[in-house]
């Protein structure tokens, strides 16, 4: 069946990995070492060794990580054996297995698989029928919320018997969290729906409560394979864990260093306790890099060797010696995106690499927007992976049907999009009666609003109210563009009138975060085209000439998708990918490091990963930029080049024309900067290799922090993943709420974490990781 030698394709350690097959193996190796390599090459072998394909299970993180296995084990066993593995992704495997036995957890076959936007409309009504206030029961925090009680397997009974979870909600005032979720999950079993969350949770409770069902599944699957193995979230684990609980026979692989998800419930610890679960578990290791040259590699290296927790790793490269990383300066982010897209031209027409092997990455959505449009000026193709293109984004279209509006109010898509977003009371039968009359009438939509009796719409008063004040919203808009506004002011207006921006700031998870962003991102394409439009003296300014400029932008996105094209897309969506050419842009502190990751050092330790990740999909050529100036929520803000540029060691660094990443900008120190004092006064033998003489004056100058001053400078965070691993009895920290206090318990046998503290004034306490919010102090 297996013709190819494939064994000769893999180096001594690799085939090691590959060919043990007596028990569970755990192949823990740093990014390009051919970790997935491996897993594909084991599939072959366990074929060749005998094993049916529908008996070897392999579950990867992404499609397009499960496709091109397949594609590969296709090239080497054939497609018709190829098809029997059973090969998908976490969530694609499981909703096949619960297909299969939906009758026992009372489901049919045919279940609905509920996508984010179902979900979020789901809440929405459940918040409406409680009598919620829906600013403070936001729909993307209550599905966050749900979300996080599902990976870690919590039901909404076990939901609204947890003091800790209880007391949390209450203080976040949103007591009525579990009576939503309990609904919600009543209403999707009703609806004969799951959502991603489900599939997961699912998968447990069916394998938990029917031990027939997972006995089958236990002598089924002789061979269990997952890739990617530092992301997995406790739901995951535990699935893998069921179905090996006999046999133990599997196999995977991970880099605790690219571990980047505990956002989503990923726990590091998942892969770190591997050898206790499967005590006997044979380790392998592969050193050799088999993507990057050597620079690009010991650069990485370097940087990841600052993380306090991680498994040490030798990594090198045979690979040619290759350029140093070029680290690039820029006044503002519009320049950077101009030297971006120049410098791909250039590489471009020095190695004749073909646009898709080269990707931009960056930290946030919001950032592709400037990118983007300095691609489309330059004729450069691209793709937005893993995302929508910045004018394809649901608040941005939402923000951009209004400006259409306010430009043509006879738009009826436009006005359908946002008649009732803001939600304003103005329900589907009103839109839908509103729309028949316009086409009975032959007019627009707008025109029977402005009209209803003319036209005959038959609503209540109070329906009728609700419209003609929409009306008159978007009319004042209209009188601002016939007034000669400029865009900017028009557009600024909009924003604020609708409450598009306001509705989002109280909610601060990601998504919302994200969302604030992006708006404020449109804001300043919109000031920036308004601007450029003044300094060539091009009389017309109007909302209409930017509507006009941007419609350019959507179209692209129906390109024939087989050209060729540059790659934008976020660190997080390149895990697992490659490219000859890297370009990382924002390397920024407030950026990468996220602010919002700095309240701990396990979380400027995942942004470090994050890095480690960016760098090392680079095969050959990697550029680090960062610039002075950007427009960040609306405001332009000063940027100071990132921490993480003074961990990797200057000598792999190609410092350009101007670029220094010297004393950041003097700032009041935070807790992250005391830690990086910390650090570095850990490692004084590294700090006499920096010969930048720029090296930061924090590095220089450790910061002592007490715990006073800690709380007035730091934003308390949540430890992502809810990790105890770290924390010791005898610690102190400062918690949000009941000040310093010292750990005297971790406990750590349950999936949430937990710890018990003695607050100086607030007595004993036990909290829960996932949702205490605290600094370390000492
Ligand atoms: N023995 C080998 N001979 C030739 N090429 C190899 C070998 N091992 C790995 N490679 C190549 O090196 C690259 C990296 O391999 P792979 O993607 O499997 O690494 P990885 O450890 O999974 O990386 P990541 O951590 O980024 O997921 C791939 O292009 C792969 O084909
Ligand atoms: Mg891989």
């Amino acid at each position: 069946m297996v013709t190819e030698d494939y064994l000769q394709q893999l180096n001594g350690q690799q085939r090691a990995a590959v060919e043990y097959v007596d028990g569970p193996s755990l192949v823990i190796a740093g990014a390009g070492s051919g970790k997935t390599r491996v897993l594909t090459y084991k599939i072959v072998h366990l074929l060749r060794c005998g094993y049916e394909p529908w008996r070897i299970l392999a579950l990867t993180f992404t499609n397009k990580a499960a496709r091109e296995m397949r594609e590969r084990i296709e090239a080497l066993v054939g497609t018709e054996v190829a098809s029997r593995l059973w090969m998908g992704t976490f969530h694609s495997i499981f909703a096949r297995i619960l297909r299969a036995n939906a009758d026992r957890i009372g489901f049919k076959s045919s279940f609905t698989i509920y996508d984010s936007a179902d979900s979020k409309s789901l809440v929405k009504t459940i918040v409406k029928d409680l009598a919620l206030d829906e600013k403070i029961y936001k729909p993307s925090s209550v599905i966050s919320a749900i979300s996080t009680a599902k990976n870690a397997l919590i039901s909404p009974e076990k939901y609204a018997a947890d003091r800790e979870i209880m007391r949390a909600d209450a203080d976040a005032r949103r007591p009525r969290i579990h009576e939503i979720y309990r609904i919600y999950r009543d209403r999707c079993f009703t609806a004969g729906a799951m959502d991603f969350d489900d599939l997961l949770y699912y998968t447990n409770v069916l394998l938990r409560d029917n031990p027939d069902v997972l006995r089958h599944y236990q002598e089924f699957f002789r061979y269990v394979l997952v890739d990617e193995y530092q992301d997995t979230n406790f739901a995951q684990h535990l699935i893998v864990a069921r179905i090996c609980e006999e046999h133990h026979q599997l196999c995977v692989v991970g880099d605790d260093a690219q571990s980047i998800y505990s956002f989503r419930g990923a726990n590091i610890r998942n892969i770190l306790s591997m050898r206790d679960t499967y005590p006997g578990m044979k380790l392998f290791k592969l050193e050799r890099n088999y993507r990057s040259t050597q620079n690009i590699i010991n650069a990485a290296n370097s940087l990841i060797e600052k993380n306090t927790e991680q498994i040490r790793k030798e990594v090198y490269s045979e690979n040619k010696p290759g350029d140093r990383i070029e680290v690039v300066s820029s006044y503002s982010d519009l320049d950077e995106s101009a030297i971006v897209a120049n410098r791909i031209s250039q590489v471009r027409m020095l190695t004749h690499d073909s646009y898709d092997e080269f990707a931009i990455l960056y930290r946030t959505n919001a950032q592709s927007r400037i990118l983007e449009e300095s691609l489309r000026k330059r004729n450069i193709p691209y793709r937005i992976y893993g995302g929508l293109s910045f004018y394809q984004r649901k608040e941005v279209k939402d923000a951009v049907a209004y400006f259409r509006l306010a430009v043509n109010p006879d738009d009826d898509e436009a006005l359908r999009r946002v008649i009732n977003f803001p939600a304003r009371g103005i329900g589907e039968t009103t839109v839908n009666k509103v729309a028949r009359t316009a086409m009975d009438c032959g007019v627009s939509m707008m025109a029977v609003l402005h009209d209803p009796d003319g036209f005959g719409l038959e609503v209540h008063s109070g329906t009728r109210r609700k419209l003609a004040a929409f009306a008159s919203m978007v009319d004042r808009f209209a009188a601002q563009v016939a007034s000669g506004d400029d865009a900017l002011a028009v557009a600024s207006e909009i924003i604020r009138a609708t409450g598009l921006l306001s509705m989002l700031i109280t909610d601060r998870t990601p998504e919302s975060i994200s969302k604030q962003e992006n708006l404020n991102e449109l804001l300043a394409g919109v000031k920036e085209f308004t601007e450029m439009r003044r300094e060539e003296g091009e009389a017309d300014l109007g909302l209409a000439a930017f509507l006009g400029q941007i419609s350019l932008a959507t179209d692209q996105d129906s390109d024939d998708a087989t050209e060729e094209r540059v790659t934008l897309m976020t660190v997080h969506a390149a895990k697992g990918l490659e490219f000859n050419n890297v370009f990382i842009v924002g390397v920024e502190e407030d950026l990468f490091p996220s602010s919002m990751a700095q309240g701990s050092q396990s979380e400027i330790e995942e942004e470090r990963r994050l890095l480690y990740v960016a760098i090392t999909r680079a095969r050959s050529f990697c550029m680090m930029s960062f610039a002075s100036n950007r427009y960040r929520n609306g405001q332009p803000a000063m940027c100071s080049p990132s921490r993480f540029l003074h961990d990797i060691d200057p000598c792999y660094l190609d410092m350009k024309a101007g670029a220094t990443i010297g004393a950041p900008r003097s700032r009041r120190p935070s807790y992250s900067d005391y830690m990086a004092a910390a650090r570095q006064v850990r490692y004084p033998a590294r700090q006499a290799q920096v010969s930048q003489p720029t090296a930061s004056s924090v590095h220089r100058n450790p910061v002592p922090v007490s715990a006073s001053a800690a709380k007035g400078e730091t934003s308390f965070a949540t430890m992502p993943g809810a990790d105890g691993s770290r924390l010791k009895a005898g610690m102190v920290i400062e918690h949000n709420r009941f000040g310093r206090g010292t750990i005297v318990e971790v406990d750590t046998s349950q999936p949430d974490h937990r710890i018990k503290v003695v607050f100086d004034n607030s007595g004993e306490k036990l909290l829960l990781l996932k949702f205490a919010k605290f600094i370390i102090i000492d």
